[in-house]
């Protein structure tokens, strides 16, 4: 128990409500805005995953750290969550193939996690009081000095943050020579939606946000995607330019979550702060164009307006969210344009709707002949 020191630790909500923890043995301080992912597995590519950048995650899942972490099992080079604060930490590792420890790998990047923390009724307080900023620490004794600190982190409406995680360089990812060329506009993609693509023989082009549209089209590309990516999409309007075009070229455009409500907003319609996100790897989704149901992996905290799509001449609601009715995927009638509010490439989660992977393939090839 080299680390263990069972210090006081603390959460400090933006309402004033404190939980009480114990530290882990990693000190320091950490803000963001609070959300609770309910998946009982995948920590580490949830940690990774950069559309969690700037949030303080509380794991619902009772256990975290027990079973380690692994080099392959990312979905960026780093941990993008803000900190952790979970109820039973183990700082050792139960799984023979672990390349290290779930401690370790947060003290390298200098990120803080605490424990012991009531985080079933953390989850109650958040899911009735909806999404909030919150400051996690182990300097526990002047609580007025975390408020102040607090008072002073943004709010996550309103923050344009996909520019912090984008490639810097465009770089190629899957086959060298693949049947088709997709080029992928970065927000800060999940890496198991560029494997995805890879296992289906696709070669990408991944390029930064700030990339023009003419930029990505010298590549020659036969298909578009939009990524993922953390922030508030109403402040992206930049990008959703280069989506217009992108939607406007003749060529198939497929997006996932911001990619999703970039299209969404590039066709006129609004998005708008959840009172609380979806993250978690069984949300039931409605595929209304088969009948069918899904069992998705999901992370937003934005989602587009129902009432728009239902008003909108061009767009098709596709995918409906069966928990609140939200808009979980939209087409776009004359266009070979489609986009998804969850998460297909499933990591972790259940693979009920790689489908749309293979689905963007064909349109691709059908659209090349
Ligand atoms: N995973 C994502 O792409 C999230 C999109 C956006 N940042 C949201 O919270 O809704």
């Amino acid at each position: 128990m080299a680390h263990y020191q069972k210090k006081k630790a603390v959460i400090l909500l933006q309402d004033g409500t404190l939980f009480w923890g114990k530290s882990t043995g990693l000190e320091g301080e950490a803000t963001g805005e609070v959300c609770f992912n309910t998946g009982m597995t995948g920590y580490q590519e949830i940690f990774t995953d950069p559309s969690y950048l700037g949030q303080i995650m509380v794991t619902t899942n009772a256990h975290i750290g027990n079973y380690g972490v692994k080099a392959d099992e990312v979905e960026s080079e780093g941990i993008k969550i803000a900190g952790l604060v979970c109820k039973n930490f183990s700082e050792y590792k139960s799984r023979p193939s672990a390349d290290g420890s779930l401690y370790d790998y947060f003290d390298d990047q200098n990120k803080l996690i605490i424990s012991d923390v009531d985080t079933r009724a953390l989850v109650r307080h958040i899911r009735d009081k909806g999404a909030m900023n919150a400051i996690i620490s182990t300097n526990t004794e002047d609580i007025d000095k975390l408020k102040q600190k607090l008072s002073e982190v943004p709010s996550m409406e309103g923050l344009e943050l996909s520019s912090k995680v984008s490639t810097k360089e465009a770089f190629d990812y899957g086959e060298e020579n693949g049947d088709v060329k997709i080029a992928v506009l970065d927000l800060g993609v999940k890496l198991n939606i560029l494997r995805n693509f890879a296992k289906r023989g696709a070669s990408m082009r991944v390029f930064p946000m700030t990339t023009s549209f003419e930029e990505m089209m010298e590549w020659n590309p036969d298909g578009l995607f939009v990524t993922n990516g953390p922030g508030d999409p109403a402040a992206m309007m930049n990008t959703v330019k280069v989506v217009k075009q992108m939607i406007d070229s003749v060529l198939p455009v497929f997006g996932i979550c911001m990619g999703h409500q970039l299209i969404a907003q590039a066709m006129g319609l609004s998005t708008y702060k959840m009172f609380n996100g979806h993250r978690g790897i069984n949300h039931p989704v409605k595929n209304l164009l088969t009948g069918k149901g899904e069992i998705t992996t999901q992370n937003h905290g934005f989602a587009v307006k129902m009432e728009d799509v239902e008003a909108s001449e061009t767009v098709e609601l596709t995918h409906i969210h069966l928990n609140d009715n939200t808009p979980a995927g939209i087409r776009i009638k004359d266009k070979p344009v489609f986009s998804v509010q969850y998460h297909p490439e499933a990591y972790p989660g259940p693979h009920d709707s790689s489908y749309l992977f293979d689905d963007f393939i064909n349109l691709i090839n059908t659209h090349k002949k």
